[in-house]
């Protein structure tokens, strides 16, 4: 039996949550990354003992296509799966639904899945700080009790989630990264990019159209020579103002036609609030 970590996170906020789920299994995880345009996912091809915490951001409230189009060509016989959404304090729509969708598709068996919060990747501003020490204390309370589950061979046949299909629409968002004039052409932006937007010798090219504005490039740029247009991205926060900017709790699911599973130890660190929606993402 191996344990796996199957992770979409341009910017680090899904990998913290994923993490202390990991860490929780007590046993050392395989990475399987999502953003690695590199990787063939065709050759991966797990075995019912598996366990994977397969993790993603909410873009738009859906999960980021070309992690469902890499995760659609896992092989999983059967492979025990925790699903992890991480999204950045608006909403994550049909995100979980998606997930599953995804994942039973590709042979997956879904056990429990969790919806938590981290920082914006955009908007800074929302959620900022988290998943903060609280949260990460309570994920991985869940997951230590979903471990118990999974050994006593306690498996809901369907996992019930929230949301709907067809799915929350989204085309992606306006605000693109450029280069500054500062930009050395190391070329680090175009290899890490997840969508090969970046050319690897002139990253000022970057291709609008291919790029999905995770803020990748942004984030792992050594000499911060990316950004996005801080007018748009102020103008974007204040519409979203109203419906992200109240801290929103983490959401548990682990039962069979169970919605929200409050376990009898755990104690919400943030207020409870029902889903926002908003018109941007
Ligand atoms: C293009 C894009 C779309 C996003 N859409 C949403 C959204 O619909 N709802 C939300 O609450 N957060 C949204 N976020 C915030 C991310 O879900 C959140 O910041 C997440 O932690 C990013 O994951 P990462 O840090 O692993 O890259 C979006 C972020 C990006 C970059």
């Amino acid at each position: 039996m191996s344990i796996y970590k199957i992770i979409f996170s341009p910017t680090g906020g899904t990998d913290k949550v994923a993490n202390s789920f990991v860490q929780a299994f007590g046993q050392e995880a395989k990475t399987i990354d999502l953003t690695d345009f590199a990787t063939d996912f065709h050759q991966i091809s797990l075995t019912q003992e598996d366990i994977c915490m397969v993790a993603v951001p909410s873009f738009g409230g859906r999960v980021p296509a070309i992690a469902a189009e890499r995760l659609e060509k896992i092989r999983a016989n059967g492979a025990k799966a925790i699903l992890i959404v991480v999204y950045g304090n608006r909403a994550y729509d049909d995100t979980l639904l998606e997930l599953k969708t995804i994942l039973r598709n590709s042979g997956f068996c879904c056990v429990a899945a969790v919806a938590a919060v981290a920082e914006h990747s955009i908007m800074h501003r929302y959620a900022q700080g988290r998943p903060d020490h609280k949260d990460l204390e309570e994920l991985s309370q869940f997951a230590k009790q979903i471990r118990q589950r999974i050994e006593e061979g306690r498996i809901p046949d369907d996992l019930v989630l929230p949301g709907s299909s067809p799915y929350r629409e989204y085309h992606g968002v306006p605000i693109k990264p450029v280069t500054k004039k500062n930009c050395t052409n190391c070329g680090l932006c175009a290899k890490k990019c997840p969508v090969q937007a970046i050319p690897l010798t002139n990253p000022s090219k970057t291709d609008h159209k291919k790029c999905i504005s995770c803020m990748r490039c942004i984030g792992i740029c050594l000499t911060h020579s990316r950004s996005i247009n801080k007018i748009l991205a102020a103008i974007a926060a204040n519409k979203m103002k109203k419906v992200a900017v109240n801290p929103r709790k983490t959401n548990y699911f682990s039962e069979h036609n169970c919605r929200f599973v409050f376990l009898h130890s755990w104690k919400p660190s943030h207020p409870m609030q029902p889903l926002g929606s908003a018109k941007i993402f």
